[in-house]
């Protein structure tokens, strides 16, 4: 009789899509599906998702894995997922959704972000190894108690995105470490919530969900997602962690030689930490690792692949994505003379600026659309130069880059990262860092493996090495120097923009 399969399956729930794979013992990927939804951006700063397109997205691509793959539901023994972070999904008493989601690169909330800032100093940044920026959950708690008292009076838990499609499919609340960290409600020395934080602004404690490491099972399939669903009560799931920790498991970043680089949506730059006393000063975010007991630090770009979606978006609709890269990349090196800068939702690392906007500079008639796809790819990866620089001032050194996102499917955008960062770019034979992540995180919780380290040594494998290329590597540098001072001399007229809009909403 044939031996019935066992399958672990990573939720990638990202800001594009969510992407779902189903991965067996050996680590093989056995099928994918995604499926995607909308971004609202309803005002400059607002950036929100309904959570209800997340639960939809991830049951229908889940479902799609056993009608169209023909996995079967008893067959999925564990279910883990990587979420974008930082995201505020309102609960009240009776787990019902109160508003919209407020996004990782949502940035309405300057003001709040001021208040945290003179409340507590740089006393905030001890307890929780991070500055208060607009993106993070905090800032957005005090915003809608701020700004809908009546909303906030409803509202008695929050969860992460990825915690929300956790509690419906098991039915218990729960955010794992390296997502609470990115609440900045966490004490990341004491690794529990901060009594001192919530009592300075006034969150009840009780808010904070239950604290589970990425790991630990947090419950079975409940009986009622199990009849929308299709699959089966005995399905255990996981905990899960923050894409970015997730994608750094799944790219196999488990010392401190080697560093993360993801163009996804956002953009990141991420080096593994073994403890929690690295002081970057805020100038880096510093979270708890999804492999417990670690940690790592990043530097964001808020619009990496967002930005090229943009662009695509607005002037090339009906082009494949990858013909266009490819086009981009057979013009000239410097896209003719013209320079981008990703700001087109304000920036994070290392600008924390809600108000700053994106510029192409140099713009001449002989350029042609393709130039212009160049210069954004260009401008993105010199963004994540910017954030290098911060790991350099602060005496870090390595010698390899990880490559993750959907940007490293690119071969030329791969060679461009190694020509920029004048280090070797490894990519991965499928690029699928944060879902594989998520995937290891359940075979680890399930017992398939005893640490993830020892998982990845079977479903980590990298693929091609990307070595810099000395010319190339030195006009870059004389690139980035202009690049670099792009920030500087345009802030004042970014500023000036935006206060005009604003005052004409
Ligand atoms: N063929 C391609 N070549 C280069 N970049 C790509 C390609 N396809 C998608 N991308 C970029 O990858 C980004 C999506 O990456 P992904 O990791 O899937 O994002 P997220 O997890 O945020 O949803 C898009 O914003 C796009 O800019
Ligand atoms: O805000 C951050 C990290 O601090 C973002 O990295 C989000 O976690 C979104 O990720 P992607 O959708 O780009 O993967």
């Amino acid at each position: 009789m044939k031996e019935m399969n066992e399958y672990v399956i990573g939720v990638d729930l990202g800001t594009s899509a969510v992407k779902v794979s189903a991965m067996d013992h050996d680590g093989k990927i056995i099928a994918q599906q995604s499926y995607g939804y909308d971004l609202h951006q309803p005002h400059p700063g607002y950036s929100e998702q309904d959570p209800r397109d997340w639960l939809y997205g991830t049951t229908i691509a889940i479902d799609r894995l056993i009608l169209r793959d023909g996995i079967k539901a008893e067959e999925i023994k564990g279910i883990s997922f990587s979420g974008q972070m930082h995201g505020l999904v309102l609960l009240d008493a009776d787990g019902q959704v109160l508003r919209p989601a407020m996004l990782w690169n949502d940035t309405r909330t300057t003001k709040q972000c001021e208040e945290i800032k003179t409340a507590m100093g740089d006393k905030f940044i001890d307890i929780t190894g991070n500055r208060a920026l607009e993106g993070f959950t905090l800032p957005k708690l005090l915003w809608v108690k701020e700004n809908e008292p009546e909303i906030w009076a409803k509202a008695k838990s929050f969860l992460l995105p990825k915690d929300y499609v956790r509690y419906v499919m098991t039915g218990k609340q729960a955010i794992d470490y390296s997502d609470a960290t990115g609440t900045v409600l966490f004490d990341i020395k004491k690794n529990a919530w901060s009594k001192e934080i919530c009592d300075t602004f006034d969150i009840p404690e009780s808010m904070c969900p239950s604290l589970i490491r990425s790991i630990d099972e947090a419950g079975t399939i409940t009986d009622s997602y199990a009849m929308f669903s299709g699959l089966k009560t005995t399905t255990k799931v996981f905990g899960g962690g923050g894409d970015n920790a997730c994608g750094a498991v799944g790219a196999g970043i488990l010392k401190p030689n080697m560093v993360m680089s993801s163009i996804g949506t956002s953009g990141v730059i991420l080096k593994y930490e073994p403890d929690a006393n690295v002081d970057y000063h805020g100038a880096l975010q510093y979270e708890c690792h999804a492999i417990p007991d670690t940690y790592y630090s990043m530097g964001v770009t808020l619009a990496a692949g967002h930005s090229l979606n943009w662009f695509k978006h607005t002037f090339a609709k009906d082009e494949d994505f990858t013909e266009m890269v490819n086009r981009a990349a057979k013009r000239p090196l410097g896209a003719n003379g013209l320079i981008f800068t990703p700001y087109i939702v304000g920036e994070r690392t290392p600008y924390a600026d809600a108000d700053i906007r994106g510029s192409f500079i140099g713009v001449d008639s002989m350029q042609n659309k393709y130039d212009f796809v160049r210069a954004v790819i260009e401008g993105i990866t010199f963004s994540f130069r910017d954030i290098l620089n911060i790991y350099d001032q602060h005496g870090q050194d390595f010698d390899t880059v990880v490559a993750i996102g959907g940007g490293a499917k690119s071969d030329f955008w791969l060679q461009l990262q190694a020509d920029i960062f004048n280090k070797k770019v490894v990519s991965l034979t499928n690029e699928q860092g944060p879902g594989l992540g998520a995937a290891m995180l359940a075979a680890v919780g399930l017992g398939w493996f005893n640490s993830l380290q020892d998982c990845a040594k079977k479903f980590v494998h990298f693929g091609k090495a990307y070595e810099p290329q000395p010319e190339t590597v030195k006009k870059y540098d004389e690139l980035y120097k202009i690049y670099h001072q792009i920030y500087d001399q345009t802030k004042g007229l970014s500023h000036q923009i935006m206060k005009l809009r604003n005052s004409w909403d």
